[in-house]
């Protein structure tokens, strides 16, 4: 696969985004697998709960990984793990491939708040989708600078504003990759919005262009990958307005995480 020709058009830094990076039957392997997963292994949040997979798991408050044996549906089929690594994208991270996967899971309704990954990681995440579509938004810091606090695997703003108008929105199709590197990463934010469903208009100042626009943002962002998307009703949907509603989304951040430490690994 040569990653090069997913990379989007037209934005201010390098984001790829990949269609049908798994298949059907992978996705809905994958899907049982997660759901058949024992409930202790959730970690419950106040929006969405979350697992941390694979040859990975918390990081200690000095960012250092412990590990935890990846399972094998993320290594042997698929081996999605390998997948990444043949992209390129971690080419140049310290161990060449992502050692870290979180597995979030969003109901209809929930969402991420505009965040940064952290210092923790090689700047580079790749993101599969599962099970439902999510618009994904990039956001900028207004102006002036404050901390940046990391607790675990996100960190939140802190005193610093953040523009509402995002920088990039993207829409993530079931079984897409997505992968988010440079200044989007190390000086950017990302999040999801808390809706039911995603509506889309053509907005006025995009019409000219044929361009879609997402309904409810004073500059009506449009969506960067339009072209890329691979479900025809979707695309209507997004190039000529419409409405689509959210299931229940599973997402695989998979990231390389910097520092390991250096203890036994054990199984989860
Ligand atoms: O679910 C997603 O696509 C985004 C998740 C995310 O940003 C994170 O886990 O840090
Ligand atoms: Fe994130």
């Amino acid at each position: 696969m040569t990653i090069s020709q997913w990379q989007l058009q037209g934005v201010p830094a390098t984001v790829y985004y990949v269609p049908d990076f798994v298949s059907e039957q992978e996705e809905e392997f994958m899907i049982r697998k997660i759901l058949g997963s024992p409930r202790s292994s959730w970690k419950q949040l106040s929006n969405r709960r979350l697992q941390i997979w694979g040859q990975c798991g918390d990081l200690t408050p000095s960012n250092l990984l412990l590990p935890k044996k990846m399972p094998p549906f993320l290594t042997e089929c698929p081996d999605i793990i390998n997948r990444l690594r043949n992209t390129g994208v971690f080419e140049e991270s310290p161990h060449g491939q992502p050692n870290h996967i979180l597995l979030n899971e969003y109901e209809p309704g929930q969402g991420i708040m505009p965040h940064e990954d952290g210092s923790a990681y090689y700047p580079v995440v790749a993101t599969i989708s599962l099970a439902s579509h999510a618009v994904f938004h990039y956001y900028r810091y207004q102006s002036g600078h404050g901390t940046t606090d990391h607790s675990g695997a996100i960190s939140a703003s802190r005193g610093r504003s953040i523009d509402p108008n995002p920088v990039l929105s993207v829409l993530l199709e079931p079984r897409s990759l997505i992968v988010t590197t440079s200044s989007l990463y190390t000086s950017h934010l990302h999040g999801i919005e808390e809706l039911e469903e995603d509506s889309f208009t053509i907005s006025s100042q995009d019409f000219t262009q044929g361009q879609a626009a997402v309904v409810g943002s004073p500059l009506l962002p449009r969506i960067a990958n339009v072209d890329l998307l691979q479900s025809a009703s979707v695309r209507r949907v997004v190039e000529e307005g419409g409405t689509l509603r959210r299931g229940t989304r599973y997402s695989l951040t998979c990231r390389d995480v910097e520092k390991v430490a250096n203890v036994r690994m054990f199984a989860m």
